[in-house]
């Protein structure tokens, strides 16, 4: 089985040694023994542990026939949701889509909404729909978020204005909790198909629902192959999980409090948004955690590559390497050579990428940037399952070995309770006037 691969060599020798890798495994089996057994803390989010192996295939037709019947209606299919409700679509989405896709003619456009509260975003996004035909995938686990709410009372209004209530529920379908939150309310009255977010499957966790399964679909990729993948992935398990969550601890006790999680392909920007997600609200707990950031490269080595090779130490690097571009081209022979190109003359696009990786990682490394790499053999369906897997499962094994709780996200409500305060929301009445007094209103 072809697969991707993770390799820590690049990061020994400088800030850490192999010893202090290999003294982290018990604890990282000890982990990986939590999460099975479900003695660890935040056992009551487990459900994305075994989620992939328990998908049928029937539960993917059904998703794929939802997904076709939005399709055939849609010019555009509007995906609200914020966090884990949006970044595992979004990321899966970039990475196998034509980088200009946006541009040229395609079926349905899968666009994004709910992710901010953007007035003039939501204005363009109202304008480019008007009079068009449209769909909405409203997800929301808790079906409370602010976001989400605000562009989904606007654009269902829209849609029913355009197309009359009737045929908008049928353009319509939310992703929810089974029971709770005012969207599970709304799509039972108004008569929606609905998806359910299992109780035990956080945010964060959830691409492999239909929160992020059913607007893979509808932008037309093959869903069974990403479950596969991820599959595979569940059932080989072990090593390679173990090697990165070991590796990333003992660079953080040694120092590192940094992770730059780097791509030499433009089309994993958004992977990296969903890990920083899966990371940061994971592991960023009782004042703990390394710090999740991202660059695109080459394109950042023009901006950040500075700071990466000469700045304060306190950073540690993980590339994730795509093996094979999904096409072919090759930089032609120019006779003038005025630009003095000519020595690439020949070759593909990619090797020279290639080639700026491995110069990139050895001057890295060279500057003290310890560097795991991570291999995956293209941008398809079934890697990118294989990689969601693998960052989710080493992500509860590195939680537990930080000793932190990787499954809550407590501090996330704070903005929110002082955003309410200061809108007045009814039940905010104490904190509404305690903020207003802070602020000497
Ligand atoms: O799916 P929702 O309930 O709307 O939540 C969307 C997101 O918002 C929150 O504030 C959480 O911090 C995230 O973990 C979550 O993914």
């Amino acid at each position: 089985m072809s697969k991707i691969q993770v390799n820590n060599t690049a990061a020994l020798g400088q800030v850490i040694d192999q010893e202090q890798v290999a003294a982290l495994r018990p604890a990282a089996e000890a982990a990986a023994l939590k999460l099975e057994q479900g003695t660890g803390l935040g056992n009551d989010f487990l459900g994305w542990l075994h989620l992939p192996s328990s998908i049928t295939p029937d539960f993917l037709n059904d998703i794929e026939a939802t997904a076709q019947s939005l399709r055939s209606k849609c010019q555009y299919v509007v995906t609200i949701g914020i966090g884990g409700s949006y970044l595992g679509a979004k990321a899966v989405i970039e990475a196998l889509a034509d980088n200009f896709a946006a541009y040229k003619p395609a079926t349905t456009h899968v666009l994004f909404a709910g992710n901010n509260i953007g007035e003039d975003y939501l204005y363009d996004l109202i304008d480019l729909l008007k009079g068009k035909q449209f769909g909405i995938i409203v997800i929301s686990k808790s079906g409370t978020t602010t976001e989400p709410s605000i562009a989904f009372r606007l654009l269902k209004d829209m849609l029913e204005q355009q197309v009359g209530k009737a045929e908008a529920a049928t353009r319509i379908v939310a992703v929810t909790d089974a029971r709770r939150g005012a969207l599970r309310g709304l799509a039972t009255q108004e008569g929606y198909k609905t998806y359910v977010i299992p109780d035990n499957v956080g945010g964060r966790f959830s691409v492999l629902t239909p929160v992020g399964l059913l607007p893979i679909a509808v932008a037309g990729y093959d869903i069974k192959a990403l479950v596969e993948g991820a599959v595979e992935m569940e059932k080989a398990g072990g090593d390679d999980i173990f090697t990165y969550a070991t590796t990333r601890n003992a660079l953080y006790r040694a120092g590192r409090k940094i992770e730059l999680l780097v791509n030499f392909n433009p089309k994993l920007h958004y992977f990296a948004e969903w890990w920083k997600q899966l990371y940061g609200e994971s592991e960023g707990k009782d004042h703990k955690g390394i710090f999740p950031a991202a660059c695109d490269f080459t394109t950042d080595l023009h901006s950040m590559g500075q700071w990466i090779q000469d700045g304060e130490r306190t950073i540690y690097e993980t590339v994730i390497s795509v093996g094979e571009p999904a096409h072919s081209v090759v930089i032609p022979d120019d006779k003038a050579n005025l630009d003095g190109l000519n020595f690439i003359a020949g070759k593909h696009v990619d090797y020279v990428n290639k080639m700026a990786e491995l110069g990139t990682r050895l001057a890295h490394v060279d500057g003290g940037v310890p560097n795991l790499l991570i291999t995956v053999p293209a941008l398809k369906e079934k890697y990118l399952g294989q990689l969601i897997y693998f960052f989710e499962k080493a992500c509860g094994v590195s939680g537990y070995i930080l000793d932190v709780n990787p499954f809550n996200q407590p501090g996330v409500e704070a903005y929110k309770k002082n955003m309410f305060a200061l809108l007045d929301k009814p039940g905010y009445e104490a904190e509404s006037k305690a903020i207003k007094a802070k602020l000497g209103k």
